[in-house]
């Protein structure tokens, strides 16, 4: 059997000692098959990034064990890519520079990561923009090239830290609909966090809705609509009746 993409079992995170310990998160179970896009919902404070940085291996469990293709997950990994809401491209940097920078950190052979990199600028519609810097490009431009860069090692899961946060709403729509047609394109494992209950039914196979802290899982919806999803997703019954439930559950008493 194809083990889980990411498996968490009975994962919790505490932060400080004593008086002002904060437990943030957990315990949480969760299994993520391979190939699935699953969004996490949640009120703010209640650990979403601190899942997030958990999975990315870069902060470790208080208790309890994560696996990443059935193997112990002990650190960050060319195996994962994320995206996080600001941006963090280098100002100083061409656009196609900032995106081959994963090929330095992992020692990527450089002609092939540079065919990569101009093939997803081309994919999202950057191409243009190659040799521009950063400052030349618009928000949700900005957000196409992280993208980018988090896809240059080809990782098989993509994590994504509320990645349109800072966009404004149209922006935020069109850019969902491109990682949506992108992510079934790729076929790679994701994981979204976000405070948004559309983005999260638009994108997700799943919506795992978390409770105040400490986060735990207090529902998994499956979602159950056609892909490819665009603009006309958002207008079916279907659609309306899983926001219609998952609003239901998030404005009840946790
Ligand atoms: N390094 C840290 N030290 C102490 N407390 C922390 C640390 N990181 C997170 N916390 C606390 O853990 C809790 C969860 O934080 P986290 O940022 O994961 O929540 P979140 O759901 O992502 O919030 P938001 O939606 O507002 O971004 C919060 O109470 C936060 O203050």
């Amino acid at each position: 059997m194809t083990p889980a993409a990411l498996e968490l079992l009975g994962v919790t995170r505490h932060f400080g000692s004593g008086a002002t310990a904060v437990h943030a998160l957990g315990p949480l179970d969760l299994s993520i098959a391979p190939g699935s896009f699953v969004s996490v919902l949640g009120p703010s404070g209640c650990g979403k990034s601190t899942l997030l940085r958990l999975v990315a291996g870069l902060e470790a469990p208080s208790e309890g064990r994560l696996r990443r293709g059935g193997e112990a997950l002990d650190g960050p990994s060319r195996r994962v890519g994320v995206v996080f809401q600001e941006h963090v491209l280098f100002p100083w940097a061409s656009v196609l520079d900032n995106v081959l920078l994963p090929a330095d950190v992992y020692g990527l052979p450089r002609a092939a990561a540079r065919s990569r990199a101009l093939h997803l600028l081309e994919r999202t519609g950057l191409a243009d923009f190659a040799a521009q810097r950063p400052h030349s490009l618009s928000g949700g431009m900005k957000q196409r090239a992280a993208f980018c860069r988090a896809l240059l090692p080809d990782p098989e899961i993509l994590l994504l830290d509320e990645p349109f946060g800072a966009l404004d709403a149209l922006t935020r729509e069109e850019l969902s609909l491109d990682l949506s047609r992108l992510w079934g394109e790729l076929g790679r494992t994701a994981l979204l966090i976000t405070h948004d209950i559309e983005e999260a039914i638009l994108l997700g196979d799943r919506v795992v809705v978390m409770s105040a802290r400490p986060g735990r899982i207090r529902a998994d919806f499956a979602v159950d609509l056609p892909r490819p999803r665009g603009v006309d997703t958002a207008s079916s019954p279907r659609y309306q009746e899983i926001k219609r439930e998952i609003r239901a559950l998030l404005f009840q008493r946790a």
